[in-house]
């Protein structure tokens, strides 16, 4: 939960990295090369069942476990991050960095974070920060890394992977501008890139589960490839990045961007990716969205949210996130989240008799015909989205031919109240209790398990136990829910 100190270690910034002999770095290099292999091979025609998706991953795994112990004594510089605060706020002034009304405070599993020096009041500006003083994707093409930028076909078109690779430029760059920025960083992260394959495992039956395989791999691929430009292109070699580029780096870069990037406008395009120092000191809380982007000034501007006594901690509110996003992209969850939901995988079958049909009604409400259909939590947990696509799922030719050629009249199968007839509403209630039942069954801990051990839990254990809990309330609302239906 960017909490990790490394208060305890000592700041170590001009000891230079460790190089590796020419034996070893002949070894890290074939390592690399496979990694590389296994995670660029053309995927097969029918896709992968779930059992070698964790086979391949657990291989992927043992190889970057290879590369990380080869790796092991090229160390980031690392700086104890209580002691950055002084240091920060100065840069802050220096940036013309406005914070009025918050200081920087530790808040437990949240890490650092803001808190009210002062009563402010709702709409209120509390931090506003020019553009020059954020790293962007712009500040990165303009970095020593812009003639790689510019004509990586992975760099041009995706910024977070560019500003990743800017971010851990400038750390390990001490003439870096942004040094007292990057300094006060967590040094590590709860995103699942950091979990080990057990870890993984206590997520068997989450939707993440297959999320979290698939951005590991992706990592994985990104670090391979990286590795091997930097330590073939020419200008490389004169790059701080190339002699600290390993993939513990390279996770840390990734995780520092995933967890705290805020997009903002950019003339003539739609807009890019920002690391935006001060406003990312802020945790989030459900409220209001209350960040704004000041275009005549050009800067980000951050507004309280709700009124804060003073001594409150100040928090803004990220986005409309259900938990399974705010744990596989900025790793913490968040109870009683209003925004949750947890996704049910459906499709029509090819080799369904009906299915032109069913996709051309599913497509006049906008619906795809396979995808992910949302349990909501609450008192009708059954997302309007996954009601109409069951209802179409289980109608016959008689009740398609009455629903196709009025879209009007379509979109009210999106709408609990709608009369489809009990054959194909009996018919609903049944598949989707069923679905929820087996989707219940797929954890190897019942509800009951996570909620007892989640106390004596700490670190990923328990916010693994705390996105376990998140989910399975909602599968055990909504079988409750359509158990009444069913009983009938
Ligand atoms: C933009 S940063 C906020 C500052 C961060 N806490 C730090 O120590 O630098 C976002 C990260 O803060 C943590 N965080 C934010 N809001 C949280 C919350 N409500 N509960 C737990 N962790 C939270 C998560 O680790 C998240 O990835």
């Amino acid at each position: 939960m960017g909490k990790k100190s490394n208060a305890k270690k000592t700041a170590n910034r001009n000891v230079g990295p460790v190089k590796l002999l020419p034996q070893t770095r002949g070894e890290l290099t074939a390592v690399v090369d496979e990694v590389f292999k296994r995670c660029t091979k053309v995927p097969p025609a029918v896709a992968p069942g779930a059992a070698q998706e964790w086979a391949e991953y657990l291989e992927i795994y043992a190889l970057i476990e290879k590369i990380r112990n080869i790796e092991k004594d090229i160390q980031l510089p690392s700086f104890p991050r209580k002691e950055q605060v002084a240091p920060f706020m100065s840069w802050l002034e220096e940036k013309k960095i406005m914070v009025k009304g918050v200081e920087i405070a530790e808040f437990e599993e949240q890490g650092f974070g803001l808190q009210a020096t002062e009563d402010l009041e709702q709409g209120q500006v509390v931090i506003s920060v020019p553009c020059e003083a954020m790293l962007t994707e712009e500040t990165a093409r303009k970095s020593y890394l812009g003639s790689l930028i510019e004509r990586d076909p992975i760099l041009q078109h995706m910024g977070n992977v560019s500003l990743a690779l800017h971010t851990l430029g400038e750390f390990v760059n001490p003439q870096s501008p942004w040094q007292p920025y990057l300094r006060i960083l967590p040094s590590s992260y709860s995103t699942t890139l950091y979990f080990t394959p057990q870890q993984l495992q206590m997520l068997k039956g989450s939707p993440i589960l297959e999320e979290a395989v698939k951005q590991f791999r992706n990592i994985a691929r990104q670090y391979s490839y990286f590795y091997r430009i930097l330590h073939s292109l020419p200008e490389a070699k004169s790059w701080p990045i190339k002699d600290y580029f390993t993939y513990n780096a390279y996770r840390w870069a990734v995780s520092t961007v995933m967890t705290r990037q805020n997009r903002i406008p950019c003339k003539g395009s739609s807009g890019q990716l920002a690391l935006i120092p001060a406003w990312d000191m802020a945790n989030h809380q459900q409220g209001i969205y209350s960040t704004d982007y000041d275009d005549e000034k050009n800067c980000s501007v951050c507004l309280a949210q709700r009124d804060f006594k003073a001594g409150d901690q100040f928090t803004i509110y990220y986005s409309q996130r259900p938990n399974t996003e705010l744990f596989l992209h900025n790793g913490f969850v968040y109870r009683d989240n209003k925004n949750d939901s947890l996704a049910i995988k459906l499709g029509v079958s090819k080799g369904d008799q009906l299915h032109d049909e069913k996709v051309a009604l599913l497509s006049s409400l906008g619906l795809p015909s396979a995808g992910s259909f949302m349990l909501i939590p609450g008192s009708h947990p059954i997302s309007p989205g996954l009601l109409a696509f069951t209802r179409i799922f289980c109608m016959d030719k008689a009740s398609l031919d009455k629903w196709k050629d009025d879209g009007e009249k379509a979109k009210g199968l999106l709408h609990e109240d709608c009369d489809v007839g009990t054959t194909v509403q009996d018919k609903t209630w049944s598949f989707l209790h069923t679905r929820v039942t087996l989707l219940a069954r797929a954890y190897p801990t019942t509800l009951e398990d996570d909620e007892t051990a989640l106390p004596t839990s700490s670190g990923l254990e328990a916010l693994i136990r705390s996105q376990l809990i998140c989910e399975k309330i909602i599968l055990r609302d909504s079988a409750s829910y359509l158990s009444t239906y069913v009983a009938k």
